[in-house]
């Protein structure tokens, strides 16, 4: 199909110690799309979406990128992250380098841009994160959504085809969340496809195209934030929900 980018065959996921954190999940996700995985604390929703650039190797099963095998051993994993921007929940910025070198930098040294180029691309960045004028501060004189945001800009500085988001906010004080989780929004539909792990269920609610839900290594349902939210098919995602939306 012509707008898909990533079919998952079958995909398991066994850790050396025995856990199964993913249990034969297949899905397609189509380019473009905002993709929401959601699902109680241990589901795999991690492990699945750190398949998605291989930081995780499935233990068996297939995944496809614009029809090739990203699992297959001679898949260059290199090139394919490239295309493959993550934001993770820690930030994983560089700590010795200023805002503008954290984002300078993989597109110097991986994409071999000048330092001019990569600096006016950084520039722009930082001026749709908002956060221009932090360019020369280090990530430790930034709060953490600041810091959040720096770490989606330097994501979004190779131009990736698809962002995975792993728990972008969870890390945060709660009034960082909104700030991060605007920037977010500002990327919906702009060309790029979004696969977001998060616990913000107003986010999947009001962005997703697509909510999968998962528990024990499994996608146990999928579909619409309305049919989600308002008649999901399974007792467990109604369960979850409930758990998440009324926890007391
Ligand atoms: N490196 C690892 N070695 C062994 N087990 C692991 C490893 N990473 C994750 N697991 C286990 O795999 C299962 C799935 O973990 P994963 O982090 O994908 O779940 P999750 O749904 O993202 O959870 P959370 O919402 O708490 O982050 C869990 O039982 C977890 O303890």
């Amino acid at each position: 199909m012509q707008n898909n980018l990533f079919s998952i065959e079958h995909i398991s996921k066994v850790f050396s110690d025995g856990t199964v954190a993913i249990n034969d999940v297949s899905l397609e996700l189509q380019k473009n799309q905002v993709y929401v995985i959601i699902g109680p604390s241990g589901s795999g929703k991690s492990t699945l979406l750190r398949t998605l650039n291989l930081m995780e190797k499935p233990t068996s099963g297939h995944i496809y990128k614009d029809g090739q095998d990203i699992t297959a051993k001679s898949y260059p994993i290199e090139k394919h992250r490239e295309r493959v921007g993550m934001v993770f929940q820690n930030f994983n910025l560089f700590p010795h380098m200023t805002v503008l070198e954290n984002i300078n930098s993989a597109q110097m040294h991986v994409l071999n841009r000048d330092y001019k180029n990569a600096t006016e691309v950084s520039l722009g960045l930082l001026e749709q994160v908002g956060l221009l004028e932090k360019k020369n501060h280090y990530p430790n004189q930034l709060s953490g959504g600041q810091k959040q945001r720096i770490a989606i800009a330097r994501a979004l500085s190779m131009h990736p085809e698809v962002m995975l988001f792993d728990e972008p906010t969870s890390a945060l004080d709660p009034e960082m969340i909104g700030e991060v989780l605007s920037v977010m929004k500002n990327l919906v539909h702009s060309g790029m496809t979004m696969i977001v792990v998060t616990h913000e269920m107003g986010f999947a609610k009001a962005f997703a195209d697509e909510i999968i839900v998962m528990d024990q290594g499994k996608v146990i349902e999928q579909g619409t934030p309305e049919v989600i939210f308002n008649q999901p098919k399974e007792q467990r995602t109604a369960a979850f929900l409930k758990s998440v939306l009324n926890p007391l």
